[in-house]
């Protein structure tokens, strides 16, 4: 696992880094290095544009700069002001040094000389502003962001696309649109969520140091970024000796006279995960209909009023039903009323592994007046709990309904707050947003995300299904819940990439995604094995 830092901590691993004896002015060459390696390996690099903020994000360009000079690139720096002028003193003296070095500079262009530089340019590497970015791209930065773009060259972003919060993930009015980004000592969140996704292009991580590595750690991540490999631990052991029940039963409640598909799109997904076996139980108004859609699944109607929405009276079959369930998902179309909010409740007293997705969350707040932080009692149990909110459940969940968290730190934040308020190891809250957070008192965990195809009405319903059956596949326990939620949650972003690639990128609908969970399920776990083999026997050769 790769660890993601916060802003402020990776400034801390700097400070740190110089206590051991590396300079900031020696971080500085080494990230211009490493910036121009990165340059130096892309395919028919000849003449490269280097766009200088006034910063130490310019300060690593002028490094590299110089460096692509000395190995016989044609090198072209971009600044607003002379060399000379830049206030910062690190920054002023390596473009002093790169000038002396004979590294060519046009000082503060016109956009038609700047488009000219860029004609002549096939790689632009971008150091104009990094993590000291903040508000809104000002002049002249925002114009040259615009020439970058519409350059049509490759960009190679030099610890974050110029533009683009390192922290928040949220992009200004301009940022740079990158093919590549190097950034310097670790993963920020922002370059994993939101407009991150969306420009940073692949991304390289420059540790710059051999002590990077454990400072990092030291500075306690706010999250780890998974690999493949790392899933291997947490997946479902795979045996001919197996049937039905041994194989994992889950009980799903959800469903209202509204809603009858998120509950059969969630228990076609448990059974399609590879759950021997799934009952769903509905309000008795939609049982019939429900059963027309699931011919293998067993459908229980349960009490309801009159629009068809569970009564309090359906609270203790359920939980009687939960008794002989390896897990139980709660939630999915079912509403927020007196009587589903007995029903999660009842839930929650059970023993049952639990997933509450979606109105069970709805429910959940209810119960907690919106701030469940403040009512740890009601999800301190032994068996595990996994929530699946999205961010305006998050919000909701968190005393935010009016300003749900908008950033992956913001989701990691709230979710912390629930799983530190209950303090205990099985509870999970998977939040889910354009980048998801696995996040348990030990640790956050983000898989790779899936696809745009993935953001569909039901998606979610989907996940909720997937997750309940693998925790009962699991045996309702896992080692280590957050990674088995990120595990799962990477299949289902690849289920979608495997949907996208058979009916387009934006046909796909949440029941494309049922399809296509087992094909996804035996790929990842099928890679995960195979990368986890690599790296053992990397690490035997080395
Ligand atoms: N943290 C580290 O350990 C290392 C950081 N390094 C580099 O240093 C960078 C951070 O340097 P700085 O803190 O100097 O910050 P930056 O260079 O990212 O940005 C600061 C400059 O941008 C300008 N600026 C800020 N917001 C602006 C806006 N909205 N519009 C226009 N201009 C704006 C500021 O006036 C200042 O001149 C990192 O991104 C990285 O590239 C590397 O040199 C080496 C190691
Ligand atoms: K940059």
């Amino acid at each position: 696992m790769q660890p993601v830092l916060n802003v402020e901590d990776i400034k801390r691993v700097e400070v740190e880094l110089t206590r051991v004896g590396v300079s900031v002015s020696e971080l500085m060459h080494r990230a211009g290095y490493a910036a121009a390696q990165e340059v130096l390996e892309l395919e028919g690099a000849k003449s490269v544009a280097v766009l200088c903020g006034m910063g130490n994000n310019g300060g690593d360009g002028w490094v590299a700069a110089e460096a692509l000079l000395a190995r016989g690139l044609k090198v072209q720096v971009v600044c607003p002001m002379d060399p000379d002028q830049i206030s910062g003193d690190l920054a002023r003296q390596v473009a002093q040094a790169a000038v002396k070095a004979g590294v060519p500079v046009t000082v503060g262009p016109s956009r038609d000389e700047l488009d000219e530089v860029l004609d002549e340019a096939d790689v632009v590497l971008d150091c104009m502003l990094g993590t000291g970015f903040h508000g809104e791209v000002r002049a002249p930065f925002d114009i040259w962001i615009e020439c970058v773009n519409a350059s049509g060259c490759r960009v190679v972003s030099v610890d974050v696309p110029s533009g683009l919060s390192a922290q928040t993930g949220q992009a200004g009015s301009a940022c740079v649109v990158a093919d590549l980004t190097v950034t310097m000592l670790a993963l920020k969140p922002g370059l994993l969520a939101d407009d991150g996704r969306d420009v940073c292009g692949a991304i390289v991580v420059a540790p710059l140091a051999e002590q990077t590595e454990r400072l990092c750690v030291e500075a306690d991540p706010v999250a780890w970024r998974t690999d493949l490999a790392d899933y291997r631990d947490v997946m479902v052991e795979t045996s001919a000796s197996v049937d039905k029940f041994t194989r994992g039963s889950v009980l799903v409640v959800g469903g209202s006279s509204r809603f009858p598909g998120a509950p059969i799109m969630a228990a076609r997904a448990a059974a399609r995960m590879g759950a021997g076996y799934v009952t769903l139980a509905v309000p008795q108004a939609i049982a019939a209909v429900c059963q027309t859609h699931l011919l293998e699944i067993p459908v229980v109607g349960l009490p309801c009023d009159v629009e068809g929405v569970l009564t309090a009276d359906a609270a203790e079959r359920v939980a009687k039903m939960a008794r002989s369930a390896s897990s139980v998902l709660v939630g999915p179309g079912m509403r927020v009323s007196g009587g589903t909010v007995a029903v999660v409740s009842a839930l929650l007293r059970s023993e049952a592994p639990l997933v509450i997705d979606a109105d069970g969350l709805n429910c959940l707040s209810r119960l907690t007046e919106g701030r469940l932080f403040d009512f740890p009692e009601f999800t301190r149990r032994d068996a595990p709990l996994i929530l699946t909110p999205h961010r305006g459940e998050l919000g909701r969940l968190s005393g935010r309904s009016e300003v749900p968290p908008t950033s992956l730190s913001e989701q990691l934040e709230c979710a912390r707050q629930i799983v530190w308020s209950d303090g205990g190891s099985e509870i999970v809250v998977v939040s889910k947003g354009s980048a998801t957070g696995c996040v348990s008192v030990d640790q956050a965990v983000l898989p790779k995300p899936g696809p745009a195809a993935l953001a569909t009405a039901g998606s979610g319903d989907v996940l909720s299904g997937m997750m309940a059956s693998y925790l009962a596949q699991v045996g309702g326990q896992s080692e280590n819940l957050p990674l088995m939620a990120a595990l799962v949650c990477e299949i289902h972003g690849y289920a979608g990439t495997v949907a996208a690639e058979r009916l387009g990128s934006r046909g796909v609908m949440a029941c494309d995604l049922i399809d296509s969970i087992g094909l996804a399920t035996d790929a990842i776990e099928e890679r995960a094995a195979l990368a986890g083999l690599e790296d053992a026997s990397e690490g035997q050769q080395a």
